[in-house]
């Protein structure tokens, strides 16, 4: 029997990285601020690293703005800025690791994968135990064919080919090299530049749960992936009026109408979309148009209300639901809405990104009774039925 001691394990570090725009998500965000099952993106994979016993610390690659969504940081973790593509974020993660041992191991993270597991770390780290290098893997499913542009060419062989995801796992000194030597080398992940070293790179199996948010209906797969409850209905109302003034352009509905007269407001005065931004505003519990869009705010003078509107729908977007239906009634005694209500439904329509079909407008005079009736203003309301995840 050997009386030498067991080596202790190597230390673990965790970069975590949450520095990307989410340009193909279009969140109106960056998606890993998305709320998934009652927290952001990014708050599910560092809640699975910090509560994972082989890990020491970590460093989280974020704007500030990011990193504030998820503070305080767990014990020994700090956060630092990211650069300009996802190569140098680990690049500034690895500057901030200068003082950690060349025989620690690292994990690298992108925050758009929530789910992480125990298993996927600890197959990482089981394959570690011999290899440099591990990565974790999944089979592709479909029949895959090269195409160009819309037509589709031959079989690409997918017993040969696999899905690549993250966590990444390597020995630090291996990553640092790899990292050292590609400078003027870009790759889309850490494996490829370990590769370039000459360095085996081990899969492991991948998890489905660890799928990239990387356009918007991904949330949805993801919070079934991630077993996040089911979508509940929720209703908004808006209403809203503004003052009929002489020599002004009216603007209802997104669309402007030829008339004497316009609406007085400090923005372009759209009743109609203030009335439907309010509704999913509403519907959402988030407040209302003059909270994100203050009068007192020089900036939203003039400004196009179809701004406000797209605002609401990126914010119903980012929880990670969706727009079922919206109900819109414009009250005027004049000018006569019907010949425009098309032209309105469409616009309404474009601005949510949604199907025609799940956009009604009506209009409605008040027969002279009353501020609308008198012709001295317009008044609109809406309702606006949205879908969202169950917290
Ligand atoms: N300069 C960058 C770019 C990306 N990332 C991170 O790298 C991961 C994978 O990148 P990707 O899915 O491409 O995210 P984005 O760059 O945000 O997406 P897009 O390309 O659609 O803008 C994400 O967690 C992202 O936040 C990063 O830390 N720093
Ligand atoms: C690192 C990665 O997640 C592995 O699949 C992927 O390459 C990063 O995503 P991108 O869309 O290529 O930036």
């Amino acid at each position: 029997m050997s009386d030498s001691a067991p080596s202790p394990s190597p230390r673990l570090a965790v970069v975590l990285l949450a520095g990307g725009q989410g340009t193909r998500a279009g969140l109106g965000l960056p998606k890993q601020l998305a709320v998934l099952g009652g927290k952001p993106v990014l708050r599910w994979s560092l809640d699975a690293f910090a509560a994972h016993p082989a890990v020491n610390g970590g460093v989280l690659v974020a704007n500030g703005d990011v990193a504030t969504a998820v503070n305080p940081l767990p014990a020994g973790w700090i956060s630092v800025d990211p650069g300009t593509e996802r190569q140098q974020s680990v690049g500034n993660a690895l500057a901030a690791l200068a003082d950690w041992d060349d025989q620690a191991l690292v994990l690298v993270h992108d925050a758009a994968r929530p789910g992480v597991t125990n298993e996927v770390i600890d197959r990482l780290l089981g394959a570690l135990r011999t290899a440099e290098a591990a990565i974790p893997t999944l089979p592709v499913p479909d029949t895959l064919v090269e195409q160009a542009h819309d037509e589709a060419g031959d079989v690409v062989d997918r017993r040969v080919l696999a899905r690549v995801q993250t966590p990444q796992a390597f020995r630090l000194d291996v990553l640092r090299r790899a990292h050292a030597e590609a400078v003027e080398a870009a790759a889309t992940d850490d494996a490829q530049l370990v590769r370039r070293l000459g360095i085996v790179v081990t899969a492991v199996p991948g998890d489905a749960r660890l799928h990239k948010l990387t356009y918007a209906e991904d949330i949805a797969i993801l919070g079934g992936l991630l077993g996040i409850g089911t979508m509940r209905t929720a209703v908004g109302m808006g209403y809203d009026v503004h003052r009929l003034v002489i020599d002004k352009p009216l603007w209802i509905g997104g669309i402007e109408i030829a008339y004497s007269h316009g609406l007085e407001g400090h923005s372009d005065a759209d009743v109609a979309l203030h009335a439907l931004t309010d509704a999913i505003l509403g519907a959402l519990g988030d407040g209302d148009i003059g909270d994100h869009f203050p009068p007192s705010d020089p900036q939203w003078r003039g400004a196009a209300s179809h701004r406000f509107l797209s605002f609401a729908a990126d914010r119903v977007a980012a929880r990670g639901g969706q727009i079922d239906h919206v109900d819109l009634t414009i009250i005027a005694e004049a000018p006569k809405i019907g010949p425009h209500r098309a032209a309105i439904r469409a616009r309404i329509a474009e601005i949510l990104a949604i199907p025609l079909e799940r956009v009604s407008v009506k209009a409605t005079t008040t027969e002279r009774l009353g501020f609308t009736g008198r012709r001295e203003g317009i008044s609109a309301q809406a309702v606006a039925t949205l879908q969202l995840p169950e917290n």
